[in-house]
């Protein structure tokens, strides 16, 4: 049985009505979201609200479609030759996939945290900053405060601030998985998407990280990707499960561990198939 956190379990009537948020309550609506690389189809008919300020999890056994949709919400797929979307991913009312949409301008809102920390052959400070540079901020004091501020949400502040100019490359695998979340949450997006995020990393710093995103969704709406069911049900408020592109069941992170709706995902809760 997976034991989800206490802080999750909410009054029945503190829980989001998944399928009736307002527009306020929405950080992203995807509708009708079919995804093909060439001839195969790898999301079918993915329809989901996504809540501001919360985090919301995709679980599934390999292969069943968890990062192409967290990939498509970034538009990351576009780097695909093969890949082909219809359907919609709609930010503050507005299709992502609209032509005119300017896709640099939407990975600033969008921002993605990936498996293996991946921080640049530069200083800790610069790593931080680096987004804030390629947006044209050249100001000192600005971009101090940044990298401060970021830093800090990223729980690394005290654990760098004496070697803010040493080389990122130095620090443990756990402190730089922390240092590209600062990175990531320096130029303040919107919508922060993490893709196994701790999968490369130890138990202690998978600890650091869990809590990480507890405090992250104060200030980010965060969607994560993760094998790990009992990370899920430890740091999500609401749970996708999806097996061979389909979106089986999507509720409250404790209904979906304690009661899901559907057999597929109970099977894949009591570990009948991984
Ligand atoms: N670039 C690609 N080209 C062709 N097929 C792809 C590509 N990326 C993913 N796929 C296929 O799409 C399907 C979904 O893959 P995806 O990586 O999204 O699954 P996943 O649930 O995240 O799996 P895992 O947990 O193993 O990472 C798989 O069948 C995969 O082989």
């Amino acid at each position: 049985m997976i034991s989800v956190n206490p802080d999750l379990i909410s009054n029945e009537q503190d829980k989001l009505d998944l399928n009736n948020l307002s527009d306020e309550q929405k950080a992203l609506d995807i509708k009708n979201l079919n995804l093909y690389y060439g001839e195969k189809q790898a999301l079918q008919n993915i329809s989901m609200a996504i809540p501001k300020g919360q985090v919301t999890a995709f679980i599934g056994p390999s292969g069943c479609g968890k990062s192409t949709l967290l990939r498509c919400i970034n538009r990351m797929n576009d780097l695909v030759d093969i890949c082909r979307i219809d359907g919609e991913i709609n930010l503050h009312g507005e299709n992502i996939y609209n032509k005119h949409v300017d896709v640099a301008m939407l990975r600033r809102k969008v921002g993605m945290v990936f498996q293996r920390p991946n921080p640049f052959p530069k200083t800790i400070y610069e790593n931080v900053v680096y987004g804030l540079r390629i947006m044209g901020e050249n100001n000192r004091r600005v971009l101090d405060e940044a990298c401060e501020r970021s830093l800090r949400s990223a729980a690394l502040w005290n654990e760098v601030k004496d070697r803010l100019h040493d080389s990122a490359l130095g620090l443990s695998g756990g402190q730089q998985q922390r240092l590209v979340i600062a990175r990531a949450i320096a130029i303040q997006p919107e919508v922060l998407l993490l893709d196994e995020p701790t999968s490369a990393l130890d138990p202690i710093s998978t600890l650091t990280i869990e809590e990480l995103i507890n405090d992250l969704k104060k200030q980010f709406t965060v969607v994560i990707v993760t094998h790990n069911m009992q990370q899920a049900a430890r740091v999500s408020d609401q749970t996708a499960f999806m097996y061979m592109g389909d979106l089986i069941e999507y509720s409250d992170t404790n209904t979906l561990f304690t009661t899901p709706s559907k057999k597929k995902t109970e099977d894949y809760i009591t570990g009948r198939y991984g």
